[in-house]
């Protein structure tokens, strides 16, 4: 195994051995963070992503969001086209499906369908992360490809990771897409 699979493997365990309790506070402290941020409060499109596998859960930042009238988006593995994602409208009627890797997304209609440049914040998982905002995802590359030109739009990248997911430097490869800002339930990491 190679040093990127350890790290995943070892960082996956540390974040799935959190208790439910270590994982309630910390969901209700990133609805603190997220909900006092800035471009957060500016934004109308948000995607975000559904918690699996000890990720920080969503659910309770999702129900501000709709509160809040923000349109939430998740994604959707693209069905022929690979390595990429689609993201779609995620309302409080909409039907979810589980995709390949057991994660529930919404059950693909073209309809509901937002170019990723209409976005104006995405929140992405992520399994480990450095001091630098270097990222390293589940393995398939998919955010990577989805924020390779974030830049040159007006999208804003937010990594959302546990404390327990910082490490000493993440061996990073010429595709991996470094983030601007990364929140954890105790820190906002501003790396730009
Ligand atoms: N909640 C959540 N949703 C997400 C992501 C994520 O990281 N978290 N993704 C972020 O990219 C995409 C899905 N990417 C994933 C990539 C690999 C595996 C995974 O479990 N891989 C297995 C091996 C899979 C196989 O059988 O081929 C493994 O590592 O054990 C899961 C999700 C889109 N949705
Ligand atoms: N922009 C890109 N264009 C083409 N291939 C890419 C791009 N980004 C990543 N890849 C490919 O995707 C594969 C997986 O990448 P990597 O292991 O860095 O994923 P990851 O960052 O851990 O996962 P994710 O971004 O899905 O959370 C690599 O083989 C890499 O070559």
């Amino acid at each position: 195994m190679n040093t990127r699979s350890q790290l995943r493997k070892e960082i996956r365990q540390r974040r799935n051995a959190l208790s439910v309790t270590e994982q309630s506070n910390a969901a209700t402290a990133l609805t603190e963070r997220l909900s006092n941020h800035n471009q957060i409060q500016q934004a109308k499109r948000i995607a975000i992503y559904l918690s699996n596998d000890g990720e920080l859960s969503t659910a309770n930042f999702i129900d501000w969001c709709w509160q809040n009238h923000k349109d939430v988006y998740l994604p959707v593995v693209h069905p022929f086209s690979k390595g990429n994602l689609l993201f779609l409208h995620y309302q409080q009627d909409t039907k979810l499906v589980s995709n390949m890797y057991g994660i529930l997304e919404p059950q693909l209609d073209v309809t509901k369908v937002c170019p990723l440049q209409q976005l104006d914040i995405i929140c992405t998982p992520l399994v480990a992360f450095d001091n630098s905002g270097a990222r390293l995802g589940m393995g398939g590359g998919f955010y990577d490809r989805s924020l390779a030109q974030w830049q040159q739009t007006k999208l804003y990248p937010i990594g959302l990771a546990h404390d327990c997911q910082l490490v000493e430097k993440v061996p990073t490869e010429s595709w991996d897409i470094p983030l601007p800002e990364i929140i954890t339930p105790s820190k906002n990491y501003q790396f730009i």
